[in-house]
């Protein structure tokens, strides 16, 4: 039994804390607003984020940062990326050079077109990057609280840390998977949040099944291509991180990303659809900075540009889906040599 601070009280956080503490861990999950944390402790719910559960024992809310990570053997940051440098800079005085940090976050920065790992490693040195540990894949936090069955992946650049996070996720509803692949198991992450908008608003303009097949087919292409032209390993978007992730993000009803998107389509702007979902939508800052990464390394992502064109210049969904289909002709397999 390990102790566990689990920074950041959504849906994720929570549901990723119910894993730890069906592992018989001791887990302590940090919210920044201490009613949250009151909540968790005297009603054993967290009726914003995972309604309808009642959440473990060993599973206890804080308020207090020093006390939730200072003798934590573990540390899972899992905030939306927006906060994730604000979060470290908070937590760095009161932690251990030997803790292992585990992320679950899934975004880039668009001020700097860092991913999440190189961020944490701006805010607490660079000595910690041996203990960092990126935890990603096809997982829908509202499944994962129900105790259904999960597989994800989880990386890192020293493979004893990845297999330190195996060994504390793992259980017979929670599969847990290595990979060496950091930079592509983030970059998958991150990036099929703007495919999952894109398949939303296909739906939500009332195109079937051809058109999100294509989105997500296509859209793995193009970010097979931005991956590994980052020096990420092309298999990986093979895998849970890259076509698993896009498969549940495209087609679920659990996905924020998706249902924005599914907003957009049907006509709302984008302000309102944010302010209705109540919940992070990492996709809309994503496209952001992977439609200026793109640009920057002349990488050819059309799906990326039109969602750009349409989340930040006001282009009509309707014209975003035509200028796509009525593009130069090109060759399917140039794109999928990068898996080779
Ligand atoms: N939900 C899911 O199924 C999955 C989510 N993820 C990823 O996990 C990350 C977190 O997402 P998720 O939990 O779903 O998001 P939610 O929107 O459900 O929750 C976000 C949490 O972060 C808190 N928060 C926001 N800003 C700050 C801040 N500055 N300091 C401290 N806490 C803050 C929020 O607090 P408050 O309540 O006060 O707003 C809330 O508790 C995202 O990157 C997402 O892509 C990855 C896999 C699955
Ligand atoms: O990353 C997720 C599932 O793997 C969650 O996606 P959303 O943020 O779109 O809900």
């Amino acid at each position: 039994m390990k102790k566990i601070a689990v920074i950041g009280a959504g849906s994720w956080g929570t549901a990723l804390s119910i894993v730890l503490a069906d592992n018989q861990h001791e887990v302590r999950l940090w919210s920044h607003r201490e009613e949250q944390a009151q909540e968790i402790n005297e009603h054993k719910t967290n009726k914003k984020y995972i309604p309808d559960i009642s959440l473990p024992n060993n599973l206890k809310g804080y308020s207090d940062l020093q006390h939730a990570v200072e003798d934590a053997e573990a540390i899972l940051l899992v905030v939306p990326t927006k906060a994730v440098r604000e979060v470290c800079r908070s937590m760095r005085p009161f932690i251990k050079n030997d803790q292992t940090t585990i992320h679950a976050s899934k975004g880039i920065e668009p001020e700097t077109h860092k991913r999440i790992s190189e961020m944490i490693e701006d805010e607490l040195g660079d000595h910690v990057r041996e203990h960092i540990v990126v935890l990603s894949g096809p997982s829908h936090a509202e499944e994962v609280a129900l105790r259904q069955p999960t597989t994800v992946t989880v990386s890192s650049y020293n493979i004893k840390a990845a297999e330190i996070a195996q060994d504390l996720f793992m259980n017979e509803n929670f599969r847990v998977y290595t990979n060496e692949d950091v930079v592509g198991v983030e970059i998958g992450g991150a990036l099929k949040n703007i495919i999952a908008l894109g398949a939303g608003i296909s739906d939500g303009l009332g195109y079937g099944d051809n058109a999100k097949s294509a989105l997500i087919t296509r859209g793995l292409a193009e970010i097979a291509r931005l991956g590994t032209k980052l020096d990420a390993n092309p298999l990986t978007f093979a895998g849970l991180t890259g076509v698993g992730d896009l498969i549940v993000t495209c087609t679920s009803k659990h996905s924020r990303n998706w249902r924005a998107g599914n907003m957009l389509g049907k006509g709302y702007v984008l302000q309102d659809v944010l302010d209705q979902m109540g919940m992070v939508v990492e996709g809309v800052r994503t496209t952001k900075a992977t439609y200026q990464i793109s640009q920057k390394l002349d990488i050819d992502m059309p799906i990326t540009e039109g969602l750009y064109e349409l989340l930040f210049h006001e282009k009509e969904p309707k014209k975003v889906v035509d200028d796509l289909m009525n593009r130069g002709k090109t060759k399917e397999l140039e794109d999928l040599s990068s898996f080779l």
